[in-house]
C-alpha cells in the first residue's frame, strides 16, 4: 500500500496552442479529503479528466495507490472510483437493482453485503428499494457515491459533487464524505465554492489559469499563528485619530477597513499590546479587540492578488 491515494506529477494539458493544464503536481494523502479550487475554466475538470483518463495526458505521471497509470493502467483503476459527470441510472428500478446491475455489469466479485454496506455508509437505506426516479437531487448524488466505492477503491474522484442541491443536501453529502474518509478512503473534490471547500476539505489546491497557485493546509492558521498576519477589530473613541497615529507610528500595521467606531486592522500577534498602548497613550478608549478569523475566501483573494502583484512587478 502506498503512502499517497493519489499522486500527480507534472500533469499538463496543451490543446492546439493553448496550455490548459501547466505543470501541476500533488498528493492525496490517505484518509484524507483534499480539494480542488478555482474559479470557473481554470482546468479543474481537465486535471480530473486526465487523472481518471476520459482523456490523454500532454505530460505528467499520475499514481493512484501507487501504480502509475502508464504502468499498470488496470490495477490503478481499480483503485479509483469516480463521479465526473452526472451518474446515469435507471429510473424505474431502484436504488438497490441499479447497484446490483452495476456491479453484475461493470464489476466482479461483489457481494450482496457490500452493497448493503455502501447503502447504508450513504444513509439510503430506508429509500432503497424506491424506485429512483423518486429520489431527491441529493439522494441520486449519494446512489452515485455508492456505486463509485462499490469495488472498495483507495480514491473517491468528485466533480463539483454539490452543483445544484440544497443546503441540507450539501450538508448531509458533506457528512457521509466525512465518514468515507474517516474508513480510509481519500477524496478529491473539485469546486468554485470556497466557503464550501472550507467546510469540507482538510487541505486544497488553488488552480488559477491551468496552474496550481497554491497548496496549503485548512489548518495553517492555528499552527503558526504567531508568526502570521492576522485580522482584528478594534472598537474605540476615535477612530480618526487611531487611523493616524498608525500610520505615522506603525508603518507595517493595514487599516484595511474603517466603519464608524470600528477599525479592521492587519497585524502580527506580537503588535497587538503596542497598538493598544498607543492607542491608550494618546486618549483612546478601547472598547473592544476582535480576532477576525481568516476565511479561505480571504486567504483565496490574498493568494491570488499577491500572485497578479507579483506578475504585474
Ligand atoms: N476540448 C477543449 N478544447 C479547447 N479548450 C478546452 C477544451 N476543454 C477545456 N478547454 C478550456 O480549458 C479551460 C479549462 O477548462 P475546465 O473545464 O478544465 O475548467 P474548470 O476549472 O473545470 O471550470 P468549470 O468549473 O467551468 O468546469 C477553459 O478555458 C476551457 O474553455
Amino acid at each position: 500500500m502506498s503512502q499517497f491515494a493519489l499522486e500527480v506529477k507534472a500533469l499538463t494539458k496543451t490543446i492546439g496552442k493553448k496550455t490548459i493544464v501547466d505543470d501541476v503536481s500533488f498528493q492525496v494523502e490517505r484518509g484524507e479529503i483534499f480539494g480542488l479550487l478555482g474559479p470557473n475554466g481554470a482546468g479543474k475538470t481537465t486535471i480530473i479528466r486526465m487523472i481518471v483518463s476520459l482523456i490523454n495526458r500532454t505530460g505528467g505521471t499520475v499514481l493512484i495507490n501507487g501504480h502509475d497509470l502508464d504502468d499498470s493502467f488496470t490495477e490503478a483503476m481499480n483503485e479509483l472510483g469516480a463521479i465526473v459527470e452526472n451518474p446515469e441510472f435507471y429510473k424505474y428500478l431502484s436504488g438497490y437493482k441499479n447497484l446490483k446491475h452495476y456491479a453484475r455489469m461493470a464489476l466482479s466479485d461483489i457481494s450482496e453485503e457490500r452493497i448493503n454496506e455502501v447503502t447504508e455508509l450513504v444513509g439510503l437505506e430506508n429509500a432503497i428499494n424506491d424506485k429512483v426516479r423518486t429520489y431527491s437531487l441529493g439522494m441520486r448524488q449519494r446512489l452515485g457515491v455508492a456505486q463509485a466505492i462499490l469495488h472498495k477503491p483507495s480514491i473517491l474522484i468528485l466533480d463539483e459533487p454539490t452543483n445544484g442541491l440544497d443546503p441540507q443536501g450539501i450538508r448531509e453529502f458533506r457528512d457521509y464524505l466525512r465518514l468515507l474518509a474517516s474508513q480510509g478512503t481519500s477524496v478529491l473534490v473539485s469546486s468554485h465554492l470556497l466557503s464550501e471547500m472550507q467546510l469540507m476539505c482538510d487541505r486544497f489546491a488553488i488552480i488559477e489559469k491551468g496552474k496550481l497557485i497554491h497548496i496549503s493546509s485548512m489548518h495553517d492558521n492555528e499552527t503558526s499563528e504567531a508568526r502570521k498576519v492576522k485580522t482584528i477589530e478594534v472598537e474605540l473613541s476615535n477612530p480618526t485619530l487611531a487611523s493616524k497615529l498608525l500610520t505615522e507610528h506603525m508603518t507595517d500595521v493595514k487599516v484595511t477597513s474603517s466603519k464608524g467606531t470600528r477599525l479592521t486592522l492587519s497585524v502580527r500577534k506580537e503588535q497587538i499590546p503596542m497598538i493598544n498602548k498607543l492607542f491608550v497613550e494618546n486618549d483612546i478608549d478601547v472598547f473592544e479587540i476582535l480576532n477576525v478569523k481568516a476565511t479561505l475566501e480571504d486567504r483565496f483573494l490574498e493568494i491570488t492578488n499577491k500572485d497578479k502583484k507579483e506578475q504585474m512587478v
